[in-house]
C-alpha cells in the first residue's frame, strides 16, 4: 500500500515492545524509509569492542563515534548498518552487544553524535520515514507528524524476547531473558525516558495485542492523525 503520506512517524518504547518488527511492517505498508536508532547505538559498541577500547572511558568512546563512517540503510525490506565500510548487521545482534550496549547509550557524548546523525537521516530525501527507538518521539523528532508510544508489560515482552532468543518461553528461558531486558531497560532508562508518553504522543499498550494487531492500531492512528488510509 503505498498511500502518498510522506510524512515522519516517530516511535518509542522499551525493549520487546515490538518496535522493530511493528514499524519495519509500517514502513513496508505505507511505503516509507524506516530508521532503527538503536542499530546505531550497537553499531558504536561493535566498534568500541573491536578497538579494544574500555567502554568506561566515554571521552574516548565518544570521540572513536564521531570519528566513525556509519552508513545506515533504510529500506524497511532490507535494514543494514556498516562502521568504517564493514556490514555489521548481524553482528550487532550477538549477546555481548547488548550486554554492552547501554554503557554506550548513557554516554552523552555518544548520544549527542547519534541524534545529529539520526535527524539528519531523518530529513534526507524528503522522502518519509518511520524512526524508532527511546528518545525519538522526545529528543530526536519531537515535531514529527505521528507521535507513538509502544508499551507492553513486562512479562509480555520477556515472552516475547525469550520466544525470539530461545525459541521458547518455559522457566529457563524467561529467566535468562528477565535479567537481559530488565538490566538494560533500568540502565538506558536513567538517561532518556521511554516509560511513560510525553504530552501528544499516543501510548498503543500492545500487552494484550498480535503482531497484526499492533500495526493495524499504528495505521489506524497513522490514518487519524496524518490523514493515510487504514488498511
Ligand atoms: N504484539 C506482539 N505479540 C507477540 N510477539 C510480538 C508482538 N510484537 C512483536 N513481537 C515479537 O516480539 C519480539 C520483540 O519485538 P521487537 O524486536 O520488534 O521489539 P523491540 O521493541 O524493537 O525491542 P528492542 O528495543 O529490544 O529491539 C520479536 O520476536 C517480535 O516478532
Ligand atoms: N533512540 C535510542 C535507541 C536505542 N537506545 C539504546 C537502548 C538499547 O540499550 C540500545 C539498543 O537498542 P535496541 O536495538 O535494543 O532497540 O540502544 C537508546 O538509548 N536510544
Amino acid at each position: 500500500m503505498n498511500t502518498g503520506f510522506r510524512g515522519v512517524i516517530a516511535v518509542d518504547g522499551p525493549s520487546g515492545s515490538g518496535k522493530s518488527s511493528v514499524c519495519r511492517e509500517v514502513a513496508r505498508t505505507l511505503g516509507l524509509r524506516y530508521l532503527d536508532t538503536g542499530a546505531m547505538y550497537r553499531a558504536v559498541t561493535w566498534a568500541a569492542l573491536d578497538r579494544g577500547l574500555d567502554l568506561t572511558d566515554q571521552p574516548a568512546v565518544a570521540a572513536l563515534s564521531r570519528a566513525l563512517v556509519l552508513d545506515v540503510a533504510t529500506d524497511p525490506a532490507s535494514p543494514r548498518i556498516a562502521v568504517d565500510g564493514v556490514d555489521v548487521t548481524a553482528a550487532i545482534r550477538q549477546t555481548r552487544i547488548s550486554e554492552n550496549v547501554s554503557a554506550i547509550a548513557t554516554n552523552l557524548d555518544v548520544r549527542s553524535d547519534l541524534i545529529a546523525r539520526q535527524r539528519a537521516l531523518i530529513e534526507e530525501k524528503g522522502a518519509g520515514i518511520v524512526a524508532e527507538g527511546r528518545d525519538i518521539t522526545t529528543v530526536v523528532a519531537p515535531d514529527a507528524d505521528v507521535r507513538l508510544l509502544l508499551t507492553a508489560d513486562e512479562n509480555a515482552r520477556i515472552a516475547r524476547r525469550a520466544r525470539e532468543l530461545h525459541g521458547n518461553d518455559d522457566a529457563a528461558s524467561l529467566a535468562a531473558t528477565h535479567a537481559q531486558i530488565a538490566t538494560r531497560d533500568a540502565r538506558d532508562s536513567t538517561v532518556v525516558d521511554f516509560l511513560v508518553a510525553a504530552d501528544g504522543v499516543v501510548e498503543i499498550d500492545t500487552s494484550p495485542l498480535t503482531f497484526e494487531q499492533v500495526v493495524a492500531a499504528v495505521l489506524r492512528v497513522v490514518s487519524e492523525t496524518a490523514g493515510a488510509p487504514a488498511r
